[in-house]
């Protein structure tokens, strides 16, 4: 039995416990949380994963796995430690890694632990052929993320504009992966995951859009190098719970889970 500590309990937390509950191999043991958030999240516990307790930090002792899907400053309160500890961890708030010399924290973290930290795809796709399309030498990697207004709702998007009033596709940010990780962090993980797999943080170029005319979260890259070239389109669907998150980064995160722990894994 593989005992897991989820940290964050939201829109991908939720979603993450109720497809687990088919999953006899994995218990939650743990989820984690702030304080504040302990109430609610009790009531999510009780109804999908009765034997999981909600703490405000990951226990010490008896977890064999930690998830993270809480956001950047859930990596260093709860994934250093954890790693550091010899335990390890799979991560959705891959923008975190956009602060300088925080990727280089995280891997010194997991090395003293002797364990790995593993960065899910989340929301986005191709993550695998960029990856190795890097190993052959890349020369432009694009990435271009159009959600609808309401997704970039309490973002500096919102400067200088009224996004409920938006009538046609509007660029609201462009520059590197880095910039946009930090200035979008709830909007802008998958940038990151492109440009960490790919160009990396600086050199991968990212447009930003909100655009009325779409009611997907639609995810471009566009990737050239040595092995070819590569365009991809997702077009996800957005939780209901967050119209910034796409359903596809819950599917992700059981993904790997799953993967940890199957005889077969891809
Ligand atoms: N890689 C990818 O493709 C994607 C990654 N993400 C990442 O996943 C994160 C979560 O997304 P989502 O579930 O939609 O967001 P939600 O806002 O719906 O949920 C976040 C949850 O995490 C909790 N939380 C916040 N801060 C902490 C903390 N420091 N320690 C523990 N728990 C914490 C929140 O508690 P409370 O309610 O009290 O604040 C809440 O339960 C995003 O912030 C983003 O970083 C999201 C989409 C795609
Ligand atoms: O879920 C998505 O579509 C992408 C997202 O929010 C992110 O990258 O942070």
């Amino acid at each position: 039995m593989t005992r897991i500590a989820l940290v964050g309990c939201g829109a991908i937390g939720t979603s993450m416990l109720e497809l687990l509950q088919a999953d006899k191999a994995m218990e939650i043991k743990a989820i984690v949380v702030p304080a504040d958030a302990f109430a609610a999240t009790r009531a999510v516990a009780e109804r999908l994963a009765p034997g999981a307790q909600v703490l405000s930090s990951v226990p010490v002792e008896g977890i064999d796995l930690v998830v993270e899907a809480a956001g950047h400053a859930a990596i260093e309160a709860h994934v250093l430690p954890a790693l550091q500890r010899g335990t390890p961890c799979i991560v959705a708030s891959v923008g975190a890694l956009s602060a300088a010399g925080f990727a280089e924290k995280l891997e010194a973290a997991a090395v003293a632990g002797g364990t790995q930290v593993q960065l899910i795809a989340g929301a986005i796709g191709a993550i695998d052929a960029l990856a190795a399309a890097r190993i052959g030498g890349l020369d432009e990697v694009r990435y271009i993320g159009r959600k609808p207004p309401r997704a970039w709702k309490g973002t500096p998007a919102e400067q200088g504009r009224d996004l409920e009033a938006l009538t046609q596709a509007t660029v609201i940010f462009e520059g590197s992966a880095r910039e946009a990780a930090t200035l979008y962090p709830k909007n802008a993980n998958v940038a990151a995951s492109v440009s960490l797999a790919g160009l990396g943080l600086d050199r991968t170029l990212v447009r930003l859009i909100a655009d009325p005319a779409v009611a997907d979260n639609v995810h471009v890259v566009e990737a050239q190098g040595a092995f070819g070239s590569f365009e991809l389109t997702m077009r996800n669907k957005p939780l209901a719970a967050n119209p910034k998150t796409s359903a596809l980064t819950v599917y992700s995160a059981v993904r790997a889970l799953r993967n940890r722990i199957a005889p077969l894994a891809i």
